[in-house]
C-alpha cells in the first residue's frame, strides 16, 4: 500500500495532494486510540437520556420490580415444588405451584416484550435529537473547519457513528441497569439460602473480571481501528465519486480501484480482528460458568448428603446459577456495545466541541439596512500560521460602487470576499460597513444584506421553483418568476419539461453552464441583498447566452454594492472601481481610464488579454 501511495505522489495528481492531506487528518485520530476509557463521554451521552427520564423512569421501576420479583420467585417456588409437593406426594399443591409458576413466567414474558417496546422508542428519539444536534452544530462551524477536513470524513459521523449509538440507546442502556439489579438481587438470595455455597460460586467471578479486563483494551483499540478504517473508506469514497470525471480523464480508474482495494480489505482485516476478539468473550464466560456448576453441583451434593441443604435448594441454586451467568454474559455482549459506542460518541463529541471560529459576541449588535460604505482598514490574514494571504490591505467603497478585483490566480480575490462575508476573521485589521466592525454584529444580519453568486453554481436537488427559493424562503411563486424574467432565466425554464417544477438532479447537471449561472443570478436577484459578491464564471458560453447573462447582470447589479471577482474586460470595464492584486496586496486602483493612463500592472494585465484573444 505504501508503494502505491508513493506511485501516485510522483504522478503529481492534484487530487491525491488533497488525499495525502486528509490522510494525515485520519492518521493523527489513529493516534488517539490509546486515550484511556472516558466515562465522562458516557455521562455526557447519558445527558441524552434526561428530557425522557419522565417516560423513562416508571418503564425502569415497573421492569425492575417485576423482573426481579419473578425471576427471584421462579426459583424458589420450584425448590418448595420440590421438597414440599414432589417428594411429599402432594398433587393438588404441586398443581398449585406449578399454576403459579406460569402466571410468573407470563408475566415476565408481557413485562419484557413492553419493556423492549418503549425503550426502542425512546432510543430512536434519542438518535434523532443527537443527530440533530450534530447538524445543527456542523451546519454553524466556520469554513476553516471543513479546510481541513473531508466530506466524507464529516458525513461518516453524522451517519455510521450516530448509527453506532442505537444499539445502545434502544435496548442497551435499560438492560444494563435492569441486568445490574438482577445480578445483585441473585447475589443476595444465594447468600441468604446457603453462605458457603454461594460464596463457593460466586468466588468464580473477580476471576472472569481479571480476565475480562486484560482483553478490554484489546477489544477497544480494535473497534477504533475498524472506525477509522470506515471513516478513510468513506472519504475516499466520495472524494472518488466526486472527483470521477478528473479520474477518468486522468484514466486513473485502475489505479484507485487498486487504492480502494487495499483499503477495503485492510477494514475487513481489521473487522476481523475486532470480531474475533470480541467473540473470545463469550466462551470465556461459558468456561467460567462450567467451573461455576461444577462446584456447585460437587460442593452442593456433599451438603445435600450431609443434609446442610435439601434437594429443592440445590435445585433453586442451580436456576440461580443459570439466572446469574446469564446477566453476566449479556453484560459481556453490552460491554461490546458499549466500547462501539464509545469509539463513536468519542468522534462525536470532537466534532460537537468544535467551535465555530467565526463566533458572535454576546453583545453583537444588528447590522442596520446597509448603505453601502464598506472599509477594509490594514487587513492581514493568514489560512496557514505564517502564510499570508493578504498583507495590509486598505480599501474604501462608497455607497452603490462596484469593485472589480482582478489579479492573478492566489493573489487573494476570493480572500477578500471571504472576509466581506466574515467566513473567516483578520488576523490583524478590520472589516467596516457602514462604520460598523463585523466583528461586532450579528452573523444573520450580516449575511443576510449580502448576496453571493459563486462561480460553479450550487444547484440542490430539488425543482428549479426550489432552487430559485433557496434565495428567498417566503417568496411567492410570482415572485420567484418575476427574478427569473428580470435575468432572462424564464425562456429556458418554460422549455423544460414541468417548466418551474422540473426536478434538477443533483448539482444541476442536466443544465448547462449558461443556465445555472443564471438560476443563481435569479436566487441573488430574489434575495435582494444589498452588498452582491460575484465570482465570474470563467468558462466561455455561446455568444447569445453571454448576451443575456451581460444583461442579467445589469439587473442585477442596479443600486447595490458589488464586488466582483471579475475575468470579462466588459464586466471590469464598467466597474466604479478595479483593485489590482497582486500576492496579497493592492498594486493598483482605480477606474479603467485611470488605470490604463498609469501603463503599469493593468496595463499590462488587459494587454495580455488582448493577446490571448488575439492569438
Ligand atoms: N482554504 C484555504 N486554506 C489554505 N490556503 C488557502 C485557502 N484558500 C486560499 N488559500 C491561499 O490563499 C491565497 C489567496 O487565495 P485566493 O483564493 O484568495 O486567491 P484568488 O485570487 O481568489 O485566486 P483564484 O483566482 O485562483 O480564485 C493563495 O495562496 C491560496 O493558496
Amino acid at each position: 500500500m505504501r508503494q502505491k501511495s508513493r506511485r501516485r505522489k510522483r504522478g503529481g495528481w492534484s487530487i491525491m495532494s488533497n488525499q495525502n492531506r486528509n490522510q494525515r487528518f485520519i492518521y493523527s485520530e489513529d493516534e488517539e486510540m490509546e486515550k484511556a476509557f472516558d466515562w465522562s463521554q458516557l455521562r455526557r451521552l447519558a445527558g441524552y437520556l434526561k428530557p425522557y427520564r419522565r417516560q423513562l423512569l416508571p418503564v425502569i421501576l415497573v421492569m425492575m420490580i417485576l423482573g426481579a420479583l419473578t425471576k427471584l420467585a421462579i426459583p424458589l417456588l420450584l425448590s418448595m415444588a420440590i421438597d414440599k409437593a414432589l417428594l411429599g406426594n402432594d398433587g393438588n399443591l404441586l398443581a398449585v405451584y406449578v399454576g403459579t409458576m406460569l402466571v410468573l413466567y407470563g408475566v415476565q414474558w408481557a413485562a419484557n416484550s413492553y419493556r423492549t417496546r418503549y425503550t426502542s422508542l425512546i432510543g430512536q428519539k434519542v438518535i434523532h435529537d443527537l443527530r440533530f444536534d450534530l447538524f445543527k452544530h456542523i451546519q454553524q462551524l466556520s469554513f476553516r473547519f471543513f479546510d481541513k477536513r473531508p466530506a466524507g470524513s464529516v458525513l461518516v459521523r453524522v451517519t455510521n457513528d450516530v448509527n453506532a449509538l442505537q444499539d445502545l440507546f434502544t435496548n442497551g442502556a435499560v438492560n444494563l441497569m435492569i441486568d445490574c439489579v438482577q445480578l445483585s438481587g441473585i447475589i443476595v438470595i444465594l447468600l441468604m439460602l446457603n453462605f458457603k455455597l454461594a460464596l463457593a460460586i460466586i468466588i468464580t467471578v473477580p476471576l472472569m473480571f481479571f480476565v475480562s479486563h486484560t482483553l478490554r483494551s484489546r477489544i477497544r483499540r480494535a473497534w477504533q481501528e475498524v472506525r477509522s478504517r470506515q471513516s478513510r473508506i468513506n472519504a475516499h469514497l466520495n472524494e472518488s465519486i466526486q472527483g470521477i470525471r478528473v479520474t477518468q480523464a486522468f484514466v486513473q480508474e485502475n489505479n484507485n480501484i487498486d487504492y480502494f482495494s487495499d483499503m477495503n480489505e485492510g477494514n475487513r482485516k481489521s473487522w476481523n480482528k475486532a470480531i474475533t476478539l470480541n467473540m473470545s468473550f463469550g466462551p470465556l464466560i461459558e468456561v467460567t460458568a462450567a467451573v461455576g456448576t461444577f462446584i456447585l453441583f460437587w460442593y452442593g451434593s456433599k451438603l445435600v448428603e450431609s443434609n446442610a441443604i435439601t434437594v429443592g435448594l440445590l435445585v433453586a441454586f442451580a436456576n440461580y446459577i443459570g439466572n446469574f451467568w446469564e446477566p453476566i454474559n449479556r453484560l459481556g455482549a453490552m460491554y461490546q456495545q458499549v466500547l462501539v459506542a464509545m469509539a463513536s460518541s468519542e468522534r462525536i463529541f470532537e466534532f460537537m466541541d468544535e467551535k465555530p471560529i467565526v463566533q458572535e459576541k454576546k453583545n453583537a449588535i444588528t447590522l442596520p439596512p446597509v448603505q453601502g460604505r464598506i472599509r477594509f482598514d490594514n487587513i492581514v490574514f493568514e489560512y496557514e500560521e505564517g502564510r499570508p494571504a493578504l498583507k495590509g490591505i486598505s480599501l474604501d467603497v462608497k455607497e452603490g460602487q462596484s469593485i472589480a478585483l482582478v489579479g492573478h490566480t492566489g493573489s487573494g480575490k476570493s480572500t477578500i470576499v471571504n472576509l466581506l462575508c466574515r467566513f473567516y476573521d483578520p488576523v490583524r485589521g478590520r472589516v467596516l460597513i457602514d462604520g460598523h466592525d463585523l466583528r461586532d454584529v450579528r452573523l444573520d444580519s450580516l449575511r443576510s444584506q449580502v448576496g453571493i453568486v459563486m462561480q460553479d453554481t450550487f444547484i440542490f436537488s430539488g425543482t428549479i421553483m426550489d432552487n430559485i427559493r433557496f434565495g428567498r424562503l417566503e417568496a411567492t411563486d410570482e415572485e420567484v418568476m418575476a427574478a427569473a424574467k428580470a435575468v432572462h432565466a424564464h425562456d429556458f425554464i418554460v422549455k423544460l419539461q414541468n417548466g418551474y417544477h422540473t426536478e434538477v438532479e443533483e448539482r444541476g447537471s442536466m443544465l448547462s453552464m449558461g443556465q445555472r449561472q443564471l438560476l443563481s443570478f435569479a436566487r441573488a436577484l430574489l434575495a435582494n441583498p444589498r452588498i452582491l459578491i460575484l465570482d465570474e464564471a470563467t468558462a466561455s458560453i455561446d455568444t447569445e447566452t453571454e448576451v443575456k447573462i451581460q444583461e442579467a447582470l445589469k439587473t442585477l447589479l442596479a443600486g447595490r454594492n458589488s464586488f466582483i471577482i471579475a475575468h470579462r474586460l466588459s464586466t471590469i470595464r464598467s466597474a466604479d472601481q478595479i483593485v489590482v492584486l497582486d500576492h496579497g496586496q493592492i498594486k493598483e486602483q482605480g477606474s479603467h481610464d485611470e488605470l490604463l493612463n498609469n501603463q503599469g500592472v493593468y496595463h499590462g494585465l488587459i494587454e495580455a488579454q488582448f493577446r490571448f484573444m488575439a492569438s
